[in-house]
């Protein structure tokens, strides 16, 4: 496989660790990398999408920026897989509460990630795909959570191609199918990685509540969800 791709321009196979963490922001990757990693190199600017690569107590892991949106964590999963041979991505994002008992700042992992996006067409699968997180990666997460002890909320959530949506209610269909929260890459990734036999799986904070109408702000958002990104370090 040729590197550098077309939105990685890294040369040097082997720089890419195996975990890669997945922000959906460049500049939360940045602040992961300033944060919490040792040994920092730079692998990515393309479109400034940032990515790097370092070491969480001791072990080798990277973190790059997936954009917004599934056709662009679908191009970056991709590349990160069949170019480098990333076996772990983990995506570490922001999500819309629709639901009254998950919180501002709660933490949610999807188990399954439900989809309004025509992604799976590409598999012509004779019926209507699930895509599910990676149990071992779930497991491992779970079990990091409750060690740091940090409450997790694990279940569905919905991979959405709106953020803005022209029917302003459609949330609460999803909500009363126990569905917690909005995001916007999850099921690319999922069906990214189970195409390719490697393991996935999608950690959020909420960041804003479509029950209640609270919001975080953009630096909230890039540099303060930092409990989730402790369980994912750690998932290296
Ligand atoms: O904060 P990130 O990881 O980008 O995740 C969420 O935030 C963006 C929308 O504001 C979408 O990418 C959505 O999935
Ligand atoms: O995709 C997203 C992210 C945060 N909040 C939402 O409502 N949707």
């Amino acid at each position: 496989m040729a590197i550098p791709t077309p939105h990685i321009g890294c040369s040097e196979q082997g720089v890419i660790a195996e975990t890669v963490l997945l922000p959906g922001d460049p500049l939360r990757a940045k602040f992961i990398a300033d944060t919490f990693l040792e040994d920092v190199v730079q692998f990515n600017t393309v479109r400034n999408m940032f990515g790097y690569t370092g070491t969480y107590k001791g072990k080798k892991i990277s973190v790059m920026g997936s954009g917004m949106g599934i056709p662009s964590i679908g191009i970056y999963s991709y590349e990160l897989i069949h170019f480098y041979g990333v076996k772990n991505l983990i995506r570490i994002g922001s999500c819309g509460s629709i639901r009254e008992d998950v919180k501002i700042r709660d933490v949610i992992i999807g188990m399954g990630a439900c989809t309004n996006s025509n992604y799976a067409a590409q598999y012509e699968l004779p019926g209507t795909y699930a895509p599910i997180a990676s149990w071992d990666l779930l497991n491992k997460a779970v079990n990091v959570a409750n060690e740091k002890g940090i409450e997790v909320k694990v279940g569905n959530i919905l991979s959405s191609d709106t953020f803005y949506d022209a029917q302003k209610d459609s949330w609460k269909k999803w909500s009363a199918m126990g569905v917690m929260g909005i995001e916007m890459e999850a099921a690319a990734l999922y069906m990214n990685a189970a195409y390719a036999g490697v393991n996935a799986l999608c950690i959020l904070t909420v960041s804003d509540s479509l029950v209640t109408h609270e919001v975080t702000s953009a630096e909230e958002r890039q540099n303060t969800f930092t409990q989730m990104m402790e369980i994912a370090l750690e998932l290296a």
